[in-house]
């Protein structure tokens, strides 16, 4: 087995130079193959207020440029023990969500084909759908990990069934999703009524509340988390608005009383020895924000998401290269 081919080092050539790949990372066709691509999807014909997390994808991998080849936080060095690789942007139809749905859905099916597992920057939460779908094509129903500050369990917007604030009920109609084993965290905010709450418990979702972080702790909530995960194919999906606006100011959605950044990675970290088999981090919608605060609080959300998938596949037995 080769060596997995890492970042530009940036000892030499420095870090703000040169285009823009995930933490300077080589693009797959460079590669060939990997065991970790990070995915664009810069898409947000599905959102219901501001507009603008199409250009996630571009934003957060510039801000990744400062993303460092070992991660403390999980005792890994996720370039050197997997090859992970950029994959670049699904070019998805904006006028049509429908035919983007399908378009992500193949594109990552594609991708995911030969073992890759996949990070992918959106993008609005309207994604998550079709990586799940792609996602329970090669696991089966699985269990669904959902960091944002919305339920995004909801029926339909203006008739629309594809939307960002309808994605986990499409999963769960679908069968994509394992109902014993789903999670909200982070949630807050003004509902439609409380007939939201409702529906999401009769679809089988927990909730972990933005308060009961806050109030429980993040190594209780954690181990909680787990618990109800056990040892089924695990899928995380991170909208950004999670977090506080004051840690991620550039989202379409924002409300407050959100999670702190160290809160939502610490969580992650916590992930460690879970099946994890891909995820997501959307809603990056870089003309509401500034100095990179959301851009950057991503790509470090994405940096532990390929660390945990690298570390998954450093355990896994070698595969068939071909
Ligand atoms: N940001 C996401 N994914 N969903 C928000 C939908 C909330 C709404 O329009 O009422
Ligand atoms: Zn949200
Ligand atoms: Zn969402």
């Amino acid at each position: 087995m080769t060596e997995p081919r890492g970042p530009v080092d940036s000892s030499r050539v420095p870090r703000f130079a040169g285009p823009a790949t995930f933490a300077r990372l080589p693009r797959l066709d460079e590669v060939g193959r990997a065991d970790v691509a990070v995915l664009g999807v810069p898409f947000d014909s599905g959102v219901s207020y501001r507009p603008g997390a199409r250009f996630g994808p571009a934003a957060v991998r510039e801000a990744s440029r400062l993303l460092r080849p070992y991660n403390p936080g999980l005792d890994v060095s996720p370039f050197a023990v997997a090859q992970v690789a950029d994959a670049g942007d699904v070019a998805c139809n904006p006028f049509d969500i429908g035919e983007a749905v399908e378009t992500v859905e193949r594109a990552a099916a594609d991708l995911m084909a030969p073992g890759t597992r996949l990070v992918v920057v959106g993008g609005d939460h309207t994604i998550a759908l079709p990586l799940l779908r792609a996602a329970a094509r090669l696991h089966g129903p699985v269990a669904l990990l959902h960091f944002d500050a919305h339920l995004d369990t909801w029926d339909t917007y203006f008739g629309a069934e594809y939307t960002h604030g309808t994605p986990f009920r499409r999963a769960v109609e679908e069968g994509l999703l394992d109902t014993e084993a789903l999670s909200h965290v982070g949630t807050r905010g003004p509902l439609y009524g409380k007939q939201d709450l409702d529906d999401d418990r009769r679809m089988g979702f927990g909730v972990v509340t933005s308060a009961d972080v806050m109030r429980r702790g993040v190594d209780e909530v954690t181990a909680a988390l787990r618990d109800r995960i056990g040892d089924r194919p695990l899928y995380v999906s991170v909208d950004i608005d999670v977090l506080d606006p004051a840690h991620a100011p550039g989202t379409g959605t924002p409300e407050a009383g959100g999670l702190t950044s160290r809160e939502l990675l610490e969580i992650l970290r916590g992930l460690a020895g879970c099946r994890l088999v891909g995820g997501d981090v959307v809603e990056v919608a870089p003309a509401y924000d500034h100095a990179e605060i959301t851009s950057v609080a991503a790509s470090h959300v994405a940096y532990d998401l390929v660390s945990l998938l690298a570390l998954g596949a450093a355990g896994d037995p070698p595969r068939e290269r071909t």
